[in-house]
């Protein structure tokens, strides 16, 4: 079975070929594989009957999730390449996604659209719920209170703040990623506004910790900002790990993420 590293902006994953053996690893197993290959996620691709591939994501932790945003740009250059097609569809747990070859190299996914926060969405999923009340740190003068909540077919709380280099993200990280307003728990990000145009952004992961970049985290701070009207809807990300930029079209409500992706080793075992 052909096994590739990759990483998208510095997101890291090693991305296993099932589609003609079966590749289920146990959480045990997922965990030795992102240590040894010192990946965020582990990624199985998969025969689909209706798309060019289903794609299944393990968080470094050994937690299967439903969305990788950073991954789904890997896999979509591996395929684009593969089939010379102009566009594939990777069909994931959230939703099915569309990959496209943008300029210079680099690869943009429709990553459709953000959850709305209806009642009957789980709280972690909610849409931008600013009312959500998570307080971390003294009560009275909290370090961290009332993220904007948002889904990209995984949960999402976005602080906005007024420098990211303020916070102890290892620390503060994990006591809202297992808060219990967030039953799944959730992503963290931390997002400073530099202008209408470029937000800085870093994520504490569920279950893989500070990474490098976070595509759904980016999709998700964008969400969260251009609805707050703190940026237009079209933004660029500056991430740890690189640069990407999200588009969350009016048109079709869909979030459109570009940016780039490394090809690290391929291998075979
Ligand atoms: N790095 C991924 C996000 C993984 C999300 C995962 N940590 C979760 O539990 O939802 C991305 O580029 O979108």
């Amino acid at each position: 079975m052909k096994v590739w590293k990759m990483n998208g902006a510095g997101n890291a994953f090693a991305i296993f070929d099932a589609r003609s053996t079966s590749f289920v690893p146990s959480a045990d197993q997922v965990r030795q594989i992102a240590e040894d290959l010192k990946a965020d996620q582990i990624i199985a691709l998969e025969r689909d009957v209706a798309r060019d591939v289903f794609m299944r994501i393990w968080n470094a932790d050994g937690s299967e999730v439903s969305a990788c945003g950073n991954a789904t740009r890997c896999v979509g250059k591996l395929l684009l390449e593969e089939t010379g097609k102009s566009q594939v569809t990777i069909q994931t747990e959230a939703d099915m996604l569309k990959a496209f070859n943008a300029d210079n190299g680099l690869i943009t996914v429709d990553m459709g659209s953000p959850l709305m926060g209806w009642e009957d969405i789980p709280l972690s999923e909610k849409m931008d719920v600013r009312g959500v009340d998570v307080k971390i740190g003294p009560m009275d003068n909290p370090i961290l209170s009332r993220p904007a909540v948002v889904s990209m077919g995984n949960p999402h709380a976005v602080f906005f703040v007024k420098d990211v280099d303020d916070y102890d993200i290892p620390a503060l990280g994990p006591l809202v990623e297992w808060h219990p307003t967030f039953p799944e728990g959730t992503n963290v990000g931390f997002a400073q506004v530099i202008d209408r145009n470029t937000i800085r952004l870093r994520v504490w992961e569920r279950g893989a910790g500070l990474t490098k970049a976070c595509g759904t985290g980016a999709c998700a701070a964008l969400v969260c900002a251009a609805r707050a009207k703190l940026t237009a809807r079209k933004a660029k990300m500056i991430l740890d790990g690189g640069e990407l930029t999200i588009d969350w079209r009016e048109s079709d409500d869909r979030v459109y993420m570009t940016g780039p992706v490394e090809m690290e080793f391929e291998t075979e075992i």
